[in-house]
């Protein structure tokens, strides 16, 4: 498998704050990635430190095969689009997209011209005179146009509204398809990742909590119901996410890479949201050590 991303041990601490802590990764070639937690999780932190804009405290991470921010060839084939889509204030929209052509080798211009006009945006105008989402839609379009092998976006829908919304997670298919270029995007909206994605990073207090092939991973958990009982009194094959019970009920969500053959339960499948909200809700009980290392 070519790792598009791959770290080890890595981890970021600002002053006594660990931002994010003994990070292991190793993300196929090709995937739209989705990376999901909540605030202060540390997913704008894994971003920066993918794209090179900061550096790990411990451990290491490679990108499209080296060092993040290294040197000339490895910037070209990452583009980042932080959270507050930086734009020059003063420049306009025609700018942009010059000093794109000047610093990206590989700078698609019909592209960045077409997304521009389809967009409805003046060439003409200044990045300061945008609204925020529309200044979003530029830097977006500038990551894209730059045609890099991995497209690093942060939050990139939050400023947009629903149709540019759903517009741009279209358009971002069509590059995927297009271009075989690799994403990982951070949201809020599980929707979304549902949309686009199809591996998923979940970080929790500065953790990776669950991550995989989002198929593998709706595939491996199943929610369980049946007469009360207690969830220690399962197979060990059988992981317990979160549990709640009734007097006479008990439902779970587990983990389980066999089927769950026990006829006291009645197991249903886990859609993504509910997945995501579990491992949210009890981020301790996700396996403590990624197979990687136990294979070590
Ligand atoms: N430059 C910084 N200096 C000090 N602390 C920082 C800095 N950047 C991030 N942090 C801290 O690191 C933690 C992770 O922050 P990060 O921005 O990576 O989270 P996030 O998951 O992207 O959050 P959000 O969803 O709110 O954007 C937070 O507790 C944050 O306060």
């Amino acid at each position: 498998m070519t790792a598009v991303l791959r770290a080890r041990g890595l981890g970021k601490r600002y002053r006594q704050q660990w931002a994010l802590s003994d990070c292991a990764l190793d993300i196929p070639a090709g995937r739209v990635v989705g990376l999901v937690g909540p605030n202060g999780a540390g997913k704008s932190t894994l971003l920066s430190l993918a794209a090179g804009m900061n550096t790990p405290t411990t451990g290491e991470i490679e990108v499209c095969g080296g060092k993040p921010g290294s040197g000339p060839d490895q910037l070209a084939k990452v583009g980042f689009v932080a959270q507050d889509t930086p734009t020059y204030p003063g420049l306009t929209i025609a700018e942009h997209l010059r000093l794109g052509a000047a610093l990206n080798p590989r700078w698609d211009a019909a592209l960045a011209r077409k997304r521009v006009e389809r967009l409805g945006l003046d060439p003409k105008k200044r990045a300061g005179q945008l609204s925020g989402g529309q200044r979003a839609q530029l830097a977006l379009t500038i990551g894209i146009a730059k045609r890099p092998e991995l497209l690093l976006l942060d939050e990139p829908v939050a400023a947009l509204d629903p149709l540019a919304r759903r517009g741009f997670l279209q358009d971002l298919m069509e590059t995927v398809a297009e271009q075989g270029v690799s994403v990982v995007l951070s949201s809020h909206l599980v929707t979304d990742v549902e949309r686009v994605c199809d591996y998923l990073i979940t970080l929790v207090s500065s953790r990776v909590v669950l991550a995989g092939d989002i198929e593998d991973l709706l595939a491996a958990h199943h929610r369980l119901t049946g007469p009360r009982r207690d969830p220690a009194t399962l197979p060990a094959d059988q992981h317990v996410i979160t549990a709640s019970h009734t007097d006479r009920q008990t439902t779970l969500l587990v983990r389980a890479e066999s089927p769950i053959i026990d006829p006291a339960w009645t197991v249903g499948k886990v859609g993504l949201e509910d997945l995501v909200l579990a491992y949210l809700e009890s981020p301790d009980a996700a396996t403590p050590r990624p197979a990687l290392e136990v294979l070590r």
